[in-house]
């Protein structure tokens, strides 16, 4: 058994040969910060490789020569082409957040409308449909992201779109133009009329001022038209249209209070859908006869059309024994306004019959254009090219931050074992996972990889999921899921005597911004509680008072904090656990 290292500094003196040869990132053993970025392209019909030497530490020529000589025999070389190397510095850090910067690239909101909707000529095609554009196309949207799907929709339709309406959050004009956001504004002279309302993210009178205008717009239409609906997250709250007698203030106390008490996205909406006439299918109800295309960011785990901003284009059935019984769960039953008892009570259907159950189907097409799954896939293109081999763990991940941060932690200690893991380490993963929301499945396919990869002398690898954990808020300051999320991680890690240069976790939420902060999360490894208490700081007193932005703030100058930045996209959190090179043993040799 010879150790790696000890080859490399025997053989420092072989050429650069690059001819015919892929450099795979695990060669770079020695040395935990280092990389490989590879970029494929076309050479006179030819496929090659570039690729770019990354590492922490010096490095030569010589040493990319080694590594290449070295993997030779051990036949994991492709017939690709070498054209260049070269050689930079790229820590760890950096790579995730590189990596994060990528997810959010990958669901911006013109990325994910001209993703979704291609134009030929007079012919829109979406999912493989195409609808015939006769200066007959009309637009409305509603939430947080739609600004920017609203100004690249019309980009691409151009003058063959009539007029349009949407919702977006309040001040986020302003706000996109603060950050130099151009691209996700209307051009002049729009064919676009934005509304801005939900101030706090709670529906008020400005939204349901433009809920109104939305409802009139599309119940003008006519068989001859297209509606495009662009829908966003936040989306619910952007789109009030209480069932009379309900007042406005009615339908958000009971949202409120719902929320408050921690029901899910899935119980909250579907009491938001039985008590409003845009929701559930309402807006597809009312653009009847026109053609409706919706495209849909997803920001709910799973991506279900009909939870996404309360499903305004899935037609939805209101049970209403559903209704009462998360009512009841949450201790709401016995105090409910009349007006909501009255609706609740109603065994008539929300809206006349129009005879248009038959062609439901075929007039209205919904297509999810960005999701947290999109973001990930994006994210592990980047960290493979960053010399990292990509793992999706799962798009799903909720449950509570505590156990979602000891899943993490138990994950890392499985990828840094040396030798085989103790036996009870899989089972204690295993039994986690559901607690998590992370299918078992998905565990025993990453521990396998993980395996794999300690078997074959891998090592770098980037674990990715995504989702939205929850925090028990017991304290008073300041913070957010993400934070707090990669607070805990960090002392796991410690916890578990990793080493501080081991691996490395990044939280953060692909909106750009973690409750009510300005930061979107925080990058930790192993040596965070050292660095922290070596400052006069304790993190488990900050963590109490769920303060981790405070903790972030205050440590080390805030470097340790994401700061993207409001990104105008949302598909929940994304979380990264990268673990370096284990130092390999080849054996044989
Ligand atoms: N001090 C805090 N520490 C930790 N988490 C907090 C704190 N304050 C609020 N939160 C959490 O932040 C979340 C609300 O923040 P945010 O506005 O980012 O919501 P969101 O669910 O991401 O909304 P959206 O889906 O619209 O982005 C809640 O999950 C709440 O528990
Ligand atoms: O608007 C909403 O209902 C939530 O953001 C989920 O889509």
């Amino acid at each position: 058994m010879v150790k790696l290292e000890s080859i490399i500094t025997q053989r420092v003196n072989i050429h650069l040969e690059l001819s015919s040869v892929q450099i795979l990132p695990h060669c770079l053993s020695a040395d935990p910060d280092s990389a490989i970025h590879s970029s494929h392209t076309e050479h006179r019909g030819n496929p090659e490789v570039h690729h770019t030497l990354c590492t922490g530490a010096p490095c030569k020529d010589s040493l990319m020569a080694c590594v290449v000589s070295l993997y030779r025999p051990l036949s994991l070389l492709a017939p690709v082409g070498v054209r260049r190397a070269i050689v930079c510095r790229m820590s760890l850090d950096m790579r995730a957040r590189d990596v994060f910067a990528t997810a959010i690239e990958a669901v911006q909101p013109d990325i994910v409308v001209r993703r979704g909707l291609e134009r030929t000529g007079d012919t829109l095609l979406v999912n493989g449909r195409s609808f015939t554009l006769k200066n007959n196309l009309y637009l409305v949207g509603f939430g947080k992201a739609v600004l920017g799907m609203a100004a690249e929709a019309e980009r691409i339709v151009g003058d063959h779109l009539v007029r349009g309406v949407i919702s977006v959050p309040h001040g986020i004009q302003e706000t996109l133009r603060q950050h130099g956001k151009g691209q996700m504004m209307l051009k002049d002279g729009s064919h676009i009329t934005v509304m801005e309302g939900a101030k706090h993210n709670l529906p008020d009178a400005d939204a349901q001022r433009a809920a109104e205008c939305i409802k009139e717009l599309v119940s003008t239409l006519t068989e001859n038209d297209t509606l495009l609906v662009l829908i966003s997250g936040g989306g619910s709250a952007l789109l009030p249209a209480p069932v009379p007698p309900i007042s406005l203030q009615e339908k958000q106390d009971v949202t409120r209070r719902l929320a408050g008490a921690g029901a899910t996205i899935q119980e909250l909406n579907s009491v938001r859908r039985a008590l409003s006439i845009l929701k559930g299918g309402g807006l597809a109800h009312f653009a009847h006869p026109a053609q409706v295309v919706a495209l849909v960011l997803s920001d709910v785990i799973g991506d279900p059309l009909d939870l996404i901003a309360s499903g305004p284009t899935v037609w939805t059935e209101v049970w209403p024994e559903e209704i009462w019984s998360v009512l009841e769960r949450y201790g709401l039953s016995s105090s409910l306004p009349v007006s909501v008892k009255e609706v609740l009570g109603r065994s008539a259907p929300r809206w006349e019959e129009s005879g248009e159950q038959s062609d439901r189907a075929t007039h209205v097409l919904n297509a999810v254009i960005g999701s947290n799954s999109i973001a990930l896939e994006c994210a592990g293109r980047r960290a493979r090219e960053l010399g990292f081999r990509p793992v999706v763990l799962s798009p799903g991940v909720c449950g509570d931050v505590q156990s979602v941060s000891r899943l993490y932690g138990l994950l890392a200690r499985f990828a840094c074992s040396r030798d085989e893991p103790p036996p009870e380490l899989p089972a204690e993963i295993l039994k986690l996972g559901p607690e998590t929301g992370v299918e078992s499945w998905d565990l025993c396919r990453a521990m396998q990889v993980l395996g794999e990869g300690r078997g074959e002398g891998w090592g770098a690898t980037c674990l990715l999921a995504g989702g939205e954990p929850t925090v028990q808020l017991t304290g008073k300051g300041r913070g957010g899921r993400n934070q707090e999320l990669a607070l805990r991680v960090g002392l796991e890690l410690g916890d578990m005597e990793l080493p501080p240069k081991g691996p490395l976790f990044l939280s953060g939420g692909t909106d750009g911004q973690d409750g009510p902060t300005e930061a979107a999360g925080a990058v930790t490894d192993a040596g965070l509680g050292k660095e922290a208490r070596a400052q006069g700081l304790d993190p488990d007193g900050f963590l109490v008072n769920n303060d981790s932005f405070t903790f972030f703030s205050r440590l080390s100058g805030g470097q340790r904090l994401l700061l993207p930045g409001l990104t105008g996209t949302n598909v929940m959190d994304v979380h990264m656990l990268l673990i370096p090179p284990i130092p390999i043993v080849v054996s044989g040799r």
